[in-house]
């Protein structure tokens, strides 16, 4: 069986696959971890619970995940040895990762290396590995990357107007992150539209708890939003995105604040929380904006045109598109979101039907209005799958060898 980690900066999510991925025989998630509010949910097919489950840190939510995967209630897992390998998301593989790689201790050296670009992900990722070669001694691990899907991105993209030298002496650029996710989710329109990816434009919008928008030219990634850290772009659920870097100066030396509480208020207290003063879960926001919040309803003012800005500059970017994909927890499940991107931008060929908008979820993932030029999309993405065919790629017995060779060779 095949076992994916996903370790958030505060949940640990977990899939078991057959070997031949052709059904997830178990999920869950240890969610809120280090919160009193903390919980556990455990599915094997439609049986399963969630219960109140307080971890401290990733070590203990690991330990929850195995204790459902080995709970005879369940019966899912005998014991550790049927784990044949694990597939780990990794969000910060720095300029180092080109693909998913097999891990050894060379490779966990230069995620720690990586562990400073991304201080919300890449400890908790590293933790997931740790813990998984020490549970399921033998069984081989790959590491799936965030940045890798977007080393595509030419320098007149990636490249900042800083010192040159900085870019190549200490790595300085745009990384971009949501790789697994927009990969996925790309080969996923291509194939609704049954269009070859390569003769595809198009603009995809992750919108999660993270948020990233790429754009992809003939199936690889050209520009994407998010940069050095796991910052920029449009605003997330705390993180407030660009602004411009002269308020840190600012924050700093006139309003004397140390750089520690500005990087607490840029990562933590921004973004939707920071804008609506009352969360950074888009369904409270939307709720409490209709009720008449003033300060929600410029939280969702100011996501949705940073949004609808950054279609247009991409469409300028690769010379109009052919598809706009939404995906993750708001673009999936949000009709009104992807109603308010998507109003007035008719002269790029983006046109949505409200009908079929509405109906998204479980109905027809093509939104867009009749004779639309464009093809509006909505793909739940599924990163766990993307990085469980990785993992069974990296470790079928030739490829294994291979990589042995050449640590960085890249799925594909
Ligand atoms: N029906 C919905 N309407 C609006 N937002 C939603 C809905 N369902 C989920 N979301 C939002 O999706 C976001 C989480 O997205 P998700 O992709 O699950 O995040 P993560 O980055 O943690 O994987 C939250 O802001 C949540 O409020
Ligand atoms: C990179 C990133 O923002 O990830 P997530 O959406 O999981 O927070
Ligand atoms: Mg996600």
């Amino acid at each position: 069986m095949i076992l994916i980690i996903n370790c958030g900066s505060s949940s640990l999510k977990y899939q078991l696959y057959t070997p031949d991925l052709a059904k997830v025989l178990a999920s869950g998630i240890v969610a809120k971890i280090g919160e009193p509010e903390g919980y556990a949910e455990h599915f094997v097919g439609r049986r399963g619970e969630r219960r109140h489950s307080e971890t401290a840190n990733h070590h203990d939510a690991f330990g929850v995940m195995m204790e459902a995967l080995l709970s005879p209630e369940y019966g899912v897992l005998e014991c550790p040895g049927a784990i044949t390998a694990i597939g780990h998301r990794v969000v910060h593989g720095g300029a180092i990762f080109f693909g998913s790689v097999l891990v050894d201790d060379c490779v966990i050296q230069a995620l720690h290396d990586c562990a400073h670009f991304a201080p919300l992900h890449n400890p908790a990722n590293i933790v997931g590995i740790e813990e998984a070669r020490r549970a399921f001694p033998g069984a081989p691990n790959v590491a799936v990357f965030d940045t890798a899907f977007h080393q595509t991105v030419p320098p007149k993209a990636h490249l900042y107007a800083l010192p040159f030298e900085l870019s190549t002496a200490h790595g300085i650029r745009r990384y971009g992150f949501h790789g697994t996710s927009c990969r996925y989710v790309s080969q996923t329109a291509a194939e609704l539209l049954n269009r070859p990816i390569e003769a595809l434009s198009m603009v995809v919008c992750h919108l999660g708890n993270g948020v990233t928008l790429d754009a992809i030219d003939g199936g690889k990634s050209v520009d994407t939003t998010i940069g050095f850290g796991t910052f920029s772009g449009v605003a997330m659920g705390t993180r407030a995105g660009d602004f411009d870097p002269a308020i840190i100066f600012h924050l700093v030396k006139e309003l004397g604040m140390s750089l520690d509480q500005v990087e607490e208020i840029c990562y933590r207290k921004s973004g939707l929380l920071g804008l609506s003063g009352l969360s950074n879960d888009m369904r409270e926001i939307c709720t409490a904006a209709e009720k008449g919040n003033t300060r929600c309803q410029l939280a969702l003012e100011v996501f949705t045109y940073q949004i609808r800005k950054t279609i247009g500059a991409y469409a300028a970017a690769m010379g109009g598109i052919d598809a706009l994909v939404f995906t993750a927890g708001i673009g999936e499940n949000s009709a009104e979101i992807r109603a308010r991107i998507c109003a007035d931008i008719g002269f790029l060929g983006i046109e949505i039907d409200p009908r079929l908008n509405a109906a998204a979820r479980g109905g027809d993932p093509n939104i867009s209005a009749a004779g639309a030029r464009v093809a509006t999309l909505v793909v739940p993405t599924d990163e766990e799958r993307m990085i469980a065919i990785d993992t069974v790629a990296l470790t079928r017995p030739g490829v294994a060898a291979m990589q042995e060779e050449s640590p960085r060779l890249a799925a594909e």
